[in-house]
């Protein structure tokens, strides 16, 4: 099959992408630079480099007042897109380990943006479960367990404002998702694939950024 126009991303591309993307700020930086120190057998869950301006452009984008991460880890994300929120915005952050979220309320601190960021440690299904049920999200980012992303769309999805997004991470699982005989979270994600393209309340279009990137918008 042809791609087209698309251009293979060489190490030389991507730093040249970075280096044309807003930089990280300094507390970003210490925060990508500690997860690695810390927690190096974990830290490669934390969201690219380039995802933290898209997410943060994206908040800005759809004026964003309120915001939920399903999946916060050390923070990284929620604070890209806490800075990007009005002062009287917030980010509900959804996460089980109170040891990885710890270094992400430090950082939150740091930068200022602690008061914007409600975090709710819980399994991010029961945590959404008892959001207000009328639309009211305008930003969600997805990116915890992937076995329950469809559970999380079908719990965001009704929440969401009209005009309202979803930007789902890791939808190409590091190439894995093209494997028919694929079983665990890159079979889970397949699965996620063909449920948000039928889905008719939502125009989506997924993005090689990083990992691969759906971003959803909903009608
Ligand atoms: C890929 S990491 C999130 C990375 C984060 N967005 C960042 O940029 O640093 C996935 C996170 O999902 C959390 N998680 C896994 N299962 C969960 C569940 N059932 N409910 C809530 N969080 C969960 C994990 O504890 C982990 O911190």
């Amino acid at each position: 099959m042809t791609k087209g126009n698309s251009t293979k991303i060489t190490d030389e591309l991507y730093a040249y992408m970075l280096a044309h993307n807003p930089p990280l700020d300094a507390v970003q930086r210490e925060l990508v630079e500690t997860t690695y120190a810390r927690l190096p057998d974990h830290a490669g869950m934390q969201s690219a480099e380039e995802q933290a301006p898209i997410l943060a452009f994206l908040v800005r984008l759809v004026n964003a007042r309120h915001v939920v991460e399903v999946g916060t880890f050390t923070g990284f994300s929620a604070l890209a897109m806490a800075q990007a929120l009005p002062a009287d915005g917030k980010l509900i952050a959804c996460d089980v380990s109170e040891e990885w979220t710890a270094y992400g309320k430090e950082a939150w601190a740091k930068a200022g943006v602690a008061d914007r960021i409600e975090l709710r440690i819980a399994p991010a299904l029961d945590t959404l479960r008892a959001m207000p049920a009328e639309p009211h999200i305008d930003f969600a980012y997805l990116d915890a367990d992937k076995d329950n992303y469809i559970a999380y769309w079908e719990e965001l999805v009704p929440r969401l404002r009209p005009g309202g997004l979803i930007a789902a991470d890791n939808v190409l699982f590091h190439g894995r998702v093209v494997d028919p005989g694929a079983t665990g979270a890159p079979a889970a994600i397949r699965a996620f694939n063909e449920h948000v393209v039928a889905d008719e309340r939502m125009d989506s279009v997924l993005l090689t950024v990083a990992d691969g990137l759906t971003l959803s918008r909903r009608r």
